[in-house]
């Protein structure tokens, strides 16, 4: 197996350039770390385009819908259509739209913050949960017996919640203790690269669940062949001439990998150098780079 390449030289980049028409971009960790731009990634995203490459954002993060995601771009300088972004909230939103077909007298159950809402608001489905501010208290003695499986949810999805709590947990667990109501997760990422560090993850408010229901949820992110599906059906690219750019291996890499796209990753977020020259590494990009940025700077 030929080991990763690192990405080091004006040449190489150049070389790297040339294999590839379409870039998809993962976006924290890779573009940014919270709300702060990485280096030199405007820069780069600007010569991208300048050069006819198409760009393409893919995020696991599920607290921002399409449309939100293109103000956050926006404040932070670089203009994006929400044509050109491809969320988890998104993905989630459509695979209950277009393949579950769900039922309009059915309601969601959302542990997850207002991209959930917004995107499953966007395909007409109607959901409970979510950023109401009702559920944010602690769990009263008299909930207990209030707590019932609610018929009218058809499905519990879960996505990053900054607001968890035992509440919101038992009314997840009362609705997943019957056997139709659908299990599915935005993503299940372990972790959240914001500030220079890894914060608990959208998977860490499923796996309560899954422990107590003894079920797993069906994931709509990376790497999920369901995102992939939804990618090429709208993007109709062509995947050895698109490239995957990540921060994190069994999302990002994996994804590009299972579609058959080439992979950069950039160790900017959760992966490092270690984990991908590691002897047992199970998952090594095509190339990498120290940052994104690095692809304007070794052009410069
Ligand atoms: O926990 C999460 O939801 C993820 O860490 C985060 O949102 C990943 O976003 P991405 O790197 O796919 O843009
Ligand atoms: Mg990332």
């Amino acid at each position: 197996m030929t080991g990763p390449v690192k990405i080091t030289s004006k040449t190489e980049v150049e070389e790297f350039l040339s294999k590839y028409d379409d870039f998809l971009f993962d976006c924290d960790g890779v573009l940014w770390q919270g709300d702060v731009l990485l280096p030199k990634v405007k820069e780069t995203l600007d010569l991208l385009r300048a050069r006819g490459k198409r760009l393409i954002f893919v995020t696991n993060n599920s607290t921002k819908s399409r449309k939100a995601y293109t103000k956050k771009f926006s404040k932070l300088g670089i203009d994006v259509t929400a044509e050109e972004i491809f969320g988890s909230a998104y993905s989630a939103a459509v695979y209950l739209k277009k393949v579950v077909k769900f039922p309009a007298d059915k309601k969601v159950l959302v542990l997850g913050e207002s991209g959930i809402e917004e995107e499953l608001a966007s395909e007409g489905i109607q959901f409970v949960g979510g950023t109401d501010p009702t559920l944010r208290r602690d769990i009263e003695p008299e909930d207990y017996d209030k707590i019932v499986p609610d018929p009218s949810i058809g499905c519990v999805l879960s996505g990053l919640d900054l607001h968890l709590n035992y509440l919101k947990l038992s009314m997840a667990l009362m609705n997943l203790q019957v056997p139709d109501t659908l299990f599915l997760a935005t993503n299940i990422d372990s972790t959240y690269p914001t500030h220079g560090k890894l914060f608990p993850g959208a998977g860490t408010m499923c796996a309560p669940l899954v422990l107590a229901s003894k079920r797993q949820p069906i994931s709509l992110g990376k790497p999920s062949k369901a995102m992939m599906d939804c990618v090429k059906a709208k993007f109709e690219f062509e995947p050895t001439r698109t490239c995957m750019v990540g921060d994190r291996l069994d999302t990002d890499i994996r994804f590009g990998q299972d579609g058959d796209l080439g992979t950069l990753l950039v160790l900017t977020g959760v992966n490092k150098e270690s984990d991908i020259l590691a002897e047992d590494a199970e998952i090594v990009p095509m190339h990498y780079m120290t940052k994104l940025g690095d692809i304007f700077e070794l052009l410069n």
